[in-house]
């Protein structure tokens, strides 16, 4: 059974920071986020876990195998080298939603995204052995038929990218609330979605949702491992599988 450890990663007071003396020039911002981004991925998947970029300001990653150790070297880290400081709130479950749900929560209660005062907060709790296991994560890695074929190289790059993000968007919703799982969009045309234990049949619904509701065909793999790298990479040799067979749905275990 899934027992999924996810982080949520806060910039603390960083709304104020962005407009503090005076608004702070737009690229500037964007650079500075996507290097913090790829730094964040960098350390977390370097130890075998996910971070998915969210909304910049608030990024979820999926911690299995990262101690709270690991955390705080993660904000020393960053707050030694980037001009903005971290909080984390970690939290473990059978669902993804859930574990997210109270790690923002463990956040929201150390003080307000806003608040001044609040800094570098580390709180919660990690799966750690004996208690880990080969299935505590399972990933689903969906992408879009033939995107190339249907969209990239028929239209405009920006209807391409409309239809792509329709599908995102509907795919996301239905994964959250049908399956209790977590869809993040990962460029191109692929979707890594963080699920509990689901089988075959609901990625057959969910995909059969998203045609019906946005008329954009998906196909994805699912692995499990002990954390996410494993459980993604498994996915990715399944969607191979779905490449060269033609079939929708393929697990690979
Ligand atoms: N993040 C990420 N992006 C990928 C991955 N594989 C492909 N992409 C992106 O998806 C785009 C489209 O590639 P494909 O999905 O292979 O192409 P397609 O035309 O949809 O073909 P099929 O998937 O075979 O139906 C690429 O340009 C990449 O941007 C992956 O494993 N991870």
């Amino acid at each position: 059974m899934t027992n999924t450890q996810v982080s949520l990663v806060q910039i603390d007071n960083y709304g104020p920071w962005t407009v503090t003396p005076e608004p702070r020039r737009e690229a500037d911002l964007q650079t500075m986020q996507s290097r913090l981004y790829a730094d964040i991925s960098q350390f977390v998947g370097n130890r075998g876990g996910y971070v998915f970029f969210t909304r910049f300001d608030n990024m979820i990653a999926v911690t299995n195998g990262l101690t709270l150790e690991d955390h705080e070297l993660l904000q020393e880290s960053v707050g030694n080298r980037y001009p903005v400081t971290l909080s984390l709130g970690v939290a473990t479950g059978t669902s993804p939603v859930q574990a997210l749900s109270d790690a923002t929560t463990l956040v929201q209660n150390a003080g307000s995204a806003q608040d001044d005062s609040r800094r570098e907060c580390l709180e919660g709790r990690t799966v750690d052995e004996p208690h880990r296991t080969d299935d505590d994560v399972q990933i689903a890695h969906f992408d879009v038929i033939d995107a190339t074929g249907q969209y990239t190289d028929e239209l405009n790059a920006f209807d391409s990218f409309i239809h792509i993000e329709q599908g995102y968007a509907e795919l996301m919703r239905h994964m959250r609330h049908a399956h209790d799982s977590l869809s993040f969009f990962v460029g191109g045309d692929n979707v890594i979605v963080v699920c509990p234990d689901l089988e075959a049949a609901d990625y057959e619904e969910a995909i059969r949702h998203v045609e019906d509701a946005v008329d954009v065909e998906l196909q994805v793999g699912v692995g499990r491992g002990s954390n996410a790298h494993d459980a993604g990479f498994d996915a990715k040799h399944a969607l191979e599988t779905c490449r060269a067979d033609g079939t929708r749905v393929e697990l690979e275990w």
